[in-house]
């Protein structure tokens, strides 16, 4: 079986003859095998220039710096290049005539050339990494602030375990990027300086030794095309393993129930070989390049060393300057190799950067408004007027043309059966997502023209899967208003009729809850959540399914303090529950995304 090519790439139609024929098996013999099935998609393809601007944020403040070490690297070349100069002087006029004398002179200049040299690296690779911690850390920071202004229906299609990838591994490759701007400054400093000082040593040796060169960077750019496409599929591969494992030990108990170990450890092996194929085709095209390269190198030095021994017969060049020519020569090579293998970690990071400016592009939500209208008090009345939402990528809208009237004093119901739009209704009033046509109101303003903290201070949501920390009781409730104080905390615990089990816990508030609140039951992790809605005692109280898991006891004490809410304040529960729509002032149906009765007032 003949390996196939990279995946995702389309394939290409075999060149005609032997050498097309033997390129294309070549190609094929290093590419990584297919994974078709992978959980993570491609990235979309990013010119580096493209790259570049999207990173004006992270690097405006900073080019100065970036100034500061492209003139590192070529100071430090510049060093270089009279360092080798000197040679030509110590053959000519110490070690031919062997003549002690001018050595004092030329060992003083080397060493202060050498110290000076020192201290540049010095500062060129402390700066370095100082530019380049710095710009990952914004850009990390950056990447996480965008993501939190993602609607979460959309941000929850991407697989947790891949994002995390993208933010750790894949936005070091940023970091990559600038490395190699500033390296590659100094290599082409390099190859300038040492270029004219084998002119002015001899030109015609020096063309001969110019036609050689080229070829390295032919090589090197052929092979960074490859390195891009293997280095964006090892990545990929990687955010699929990491998903799955992700996936897999935040579903632990549901796979111990249903004894589907097996099959997940199948599934993560499928995924690790995946990764395996990608990291071996990698070592092959990164063990095939040098190879290349080197066979190159030799064959041009060896061109050159031939043509030099004449230009000596000649007497166009002294032995120490023959020397020295050959010692640019080979020191030519490095930077032009190294130019080549920048091209080859350019490409590598910039299939990198595409993963990480892939998750800026996700569609924010919820945006500030450009023009904020400001609203001195809140009383909490809220429509919803001709509203409909579908969600991302779903092929039939949620809502269609819903109208609801909110009003303060009351506890209004949304009974429906499941699908019908209940929870949907709650995440616009509560501005998690916001409508693709109509309005939502608060106090007559579209929800969308008041500032997002407004909104969140006066309306607040407790979602069906409210999370619950690893943290202690208290930081968990005060996640909503992290200035409250333990009375303040006692009291929605009191009211989340979560009070008595807290008193008994060792440490009381500071006890921690483990991972997802696992030291606590279901109906007690559900109280949390709704002491941490309670806190933040907004003028509108949005809840879905709140007496999910509750027992008797616990759903009538929360409907006696929904009860005693609704007396100043809007309050709206999405319900199944009969005891909730019997407790209910007003209860609206909805039915299919409509909401069957918009003209409903709530009862006062
Ligand atoms: N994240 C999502 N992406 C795509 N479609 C969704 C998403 N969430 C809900 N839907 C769809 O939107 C419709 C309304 O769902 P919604 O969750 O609002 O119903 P619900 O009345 O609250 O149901 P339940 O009582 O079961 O919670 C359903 O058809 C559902 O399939």
């Amino acid at each position: 079986m003949s390996a196939p090519d990279i995946p995702g790439r389309p394939g290409r139609r075999a060149r005609p003859g032997r050498l097309g024929a033997l390129r294309q098996r070549l190609v094929a013999a290093v590419a990584p095998r297919a994974d078709d099935d992978g959980l993570v998609a491609e990235a979309p393809a990013v010119a580096f220039r493209e790259v570049l601007r999207r990173l004006r944020p992270e690097l405006s403040g900073r080019r100065r710096v970036l100034a500061l070490l492209v003139f590192l690297a070529v100071a430090v070349a510049g060093i270089g290049t009279v360092e080798i100069w000197l040679f030509q002087r110590v053959v000519d006029d110490v070690l031919v005539p062997a003549d002690l004398a001018p050595l004092l002179l030329l060992a003083g200049l080397y060493l202060g050339l050498a110290l000076l040299s020192g201290l540049l690296s010095w500062a060129d690779e402390v700066t370095t990494t100082w530019l380049g911690e710095h710009v990952t850390l914004d850009l990390r920071g950056r990447v996480l602030a965008h993501l939190h202004r993602v609607p979460s229906d959309v941000a929850d299609r991407q697989r947790a375990g891949d994002v995390l990838t993208r933010l750790t591994k894949d936005v070091r490759s940023i970091e990559t990027l600038l490395f190699s701007a500033v390296d590659g400054a100094g290599a082409l400093a390099r190859v300038l300086f040492y270029g004219g000082a084998m002119l002015l040593l001899d030109w015609q040796l020096a063309l001969v030794a110019f036609v050689v060169a080229p070829l390295f960077g032919w090589a090197s750019e052929r092979f960074a095309r490859r390195f891009k496409k293997v280095a964006k599929e090892k990545s990929r591969r990687n955010g699929s393993m990491t998903s799955v494992a992700e996936e897999s030990l935040a579903a632990l108990s549901l796979v111990q129930v249903h004894g589907r170990e097996r099959e997940e450890q199948q599934r993560f092996d499928r995924e690790g070989r995946a990764v395996v194929a990608a990291e071996l085709g990698a070592a092959r095209l990164r063990a095939t390049y040098p190879l290349v390269v080197d066979l190159l190198e030799l064959v041009g030095l060896l061109s050159v060393i031939g043509l030099g021994v004449w230009a000596l017969a000649d007497e166009r060049l002294t032995l120490g300057g023959l020397l020295v020519f050959l010692t640019y020569l080979s020191q030519l090579v490095r930077p032009l190799r190294e130019l080549g293998d920048l091209m080859v970690s350019v490409a590598s990071a910039v299939a990198g950067a595409e993963r990480v400016l892939e998750l800026l592009d996700l569609p924010a939500g919820i945006p500030e408004p450009a023009d904020p209208v400001h609203l001195d008090r809140v009383t909490g009345r809220m429509t919803v007027e001709g509203a409909s939402f579908t969600y991302h990528g779903a092929s039939r809208a949620a809502l269609e043309g819903v109208d609801l009237r909110v009003e303060p004093g009351g506890l209004l119901a949304l009974a429906g059966p499941s699908g019908s739009g209940k929870s949907t209704l709650v995440r616009l009033l509560g501005r998690l997502s916001d409508v693709d046509a109509g309005r939502v109101t608060l106090d007559g303003v579209d929800v969308r023209d008041l500032p997002v903290r407004t909104l969140r201070e006066n309306v607040t949501v407790l979602l069906q899967e409210a999370p619950v920390l690893d943290a202690s009781v208290r930081d968990n409730v005060r996640f909503s208003r992290p200035d409250a104080s333990d009375d303040e905390v006692w009291a929605a615990l009191r009211d989340a009729g979560l009070e008595p089990v807290v008193r008994a816990l060792p440490d009381g508030l500071d006890s921690r809850l483990g991972q997802r609140g696992r030291s606590l039951s279901g109906g007690q992790r559900q109280r949390v959540a709704l002491a941490r809605a309670l806190l933040v005692d907004a003028r509108v109280l949005l809840l879905d399914e709140p007496t999910t898991g509750l027992d008797a006891d616990a759903a009538t004490l929360l409907l006696a303090t929904l009860r005693r809410l609704a007396a100043d304040r809007a309050v709206v529960v999405a319900t199944h529950d009969p005891a909730v729509l019997a407790a209910a002032d007003l209860v609206v149906p909805v039915h299919d995304g409509t909401v069957t009765d918009p003209t409903l007032e709530v009862a006062r």
